[in-house]
């Protein structure tokens, strides 16, 4: 089997959202796909009103698939503090034509104010390991985990894009969808989260700065989060482009456009470059002259983050059988 369905990104790329379809008769939710996280969780009628500005609801007792999972519980907290949790049921869950039928679909009775001010977005649907589920007492298994087994090719892949759709592919690589090879790298599986090592960076037109950068590819973060070492130097090489502790980052003219920043996948000498308009993330005023950069610092973190200002600028495999990520240009 395969499936797969669009990606639509919300502003700024912040997120890019995918229509998922829960229960019988089908009710369709835009679910933000998560490589950095392990849960499926939901909008739900069990969502405190006075959390829910807009979004979509999946109500269980509409579903004639639907199956409580008695005493069953989640809470999680992701890295921007944002969180949420709730009681969990098991019913029907497509993307597009790949369908699983008993996926563990996390009904959200508490959700913090970041979730309910992002009015757009409906839930999460993680594609990291299953060790960071949060499901107690036992921990449920991901979409891709519970398709894997009936996939063509254990796959899925993320072919995000600055400004408008992309895609998300269960079970096949598109060989129309990137340029050039795909290099696969080793990934860490420990810690949950699909972590790989790049050899290293280069600035514009400049020489390859090779030290090891050791990161996750989390489609969930929006930012490309980078050790302080790279960062200051990217932005060492702009006129005007400074950390403001105001906006808590760094800032820099959004023109003259700034450099491009390409990233090493790798040994053979293969990168990924970033065209320097997407470090001009967001502008930061009414007056569009100052941006917010899409390259911040990793610190406190312990790891980089790749996240869509970097991955929308490749075409990424995420192989759960060999447990690589697959990197190519676009
Ligand atoms: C508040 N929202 C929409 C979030 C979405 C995703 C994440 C995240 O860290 N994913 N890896 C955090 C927050």
């Amino acid at each position: 089997s395969t499936g797969g369905a669009v990606a639509t990104p919300e502003d700024h790329d912040v997120e890019y959202l995918t229509p998922v379809s829960i229960g019988t008769p089908e009710q369709i939710l835009n679910l933000d796909i998560d490589t950095g996280s392990s849960d499926l969780w939901v909008f739900s009628s069990e969502t405190s009103r006075s959390e829910v500005k807009g979004q979509t609801l999946y109500d269980p007792s509409n579903s004639s698939t639907a199956q409580k999972l008695e005493g069953y519980t989640w809470s999680i907290s992701y890295g921007d503090g944002s969180s949420s949790a709730g009681e969990v049921y098991l019913d029907t869950v497509s993307i597009g034509a790949l369908t699983v039928s008993s996926q563990a679909v996390e009904v959200a009775q508490k959700v913090s104010s970041e979730f309910t001010s992002d009015s757009n977005n409906d839930g999460l649907l993680g594609l990291g390991f299953g060790s960071l589920n949060t499901v107690q007492p036992n921990a449920q298994k991901t979409f891709f985990d519970n398709a894997m087994p009936a996939l063509d090719s254990p796959v899925f892949t993320a072919d995000l894009k600055a400004g408008i759709p992309g895609r998300y592919n269960f079970g096949y690589i598109d060989p129309n969808a990137y340029t050039g090879n795909i290099t696969y790298v080793s990934v860490d599986d420990s810690q949950g989260f699909w972590d790989w090592t790049s050899p290293g960076y280069a600035i514009g037109s400049g020489s390859f700065e090779n030290t090891t950068i050791k990161g996750i590819a989390d489609t969930g973060t929006s930012l490309l989060l980078l050790p302080s070492s790279v960062v200051s130097a990217y932005y060492g090489k702009i006129s005007g482009a400074k950390y403001d502790s105001t906006q808590a980052g760094y800032v820099l003219p959004c023109s003259p456009t700034p450099p491009d920043f390409a990233f090493g996948v790798g040994d053979d000498g293969a990168a990924i470059v970033l065209p320097g308009k997407y470090i001009n993330y967001a502008p930061t005023g009414s007056s569009g002259t100052t941006c917010f950069g899409g390259i911040q610092g990793d610190s406190g973190i312990g790891f980089a983050i790749f996240g869509d200002v970097a991955l929308k600028a490749a075409f990424v495999v995420f192989d759960g059988g060999s447990k690589t990520l697959g990197w190519a240009s676009k």
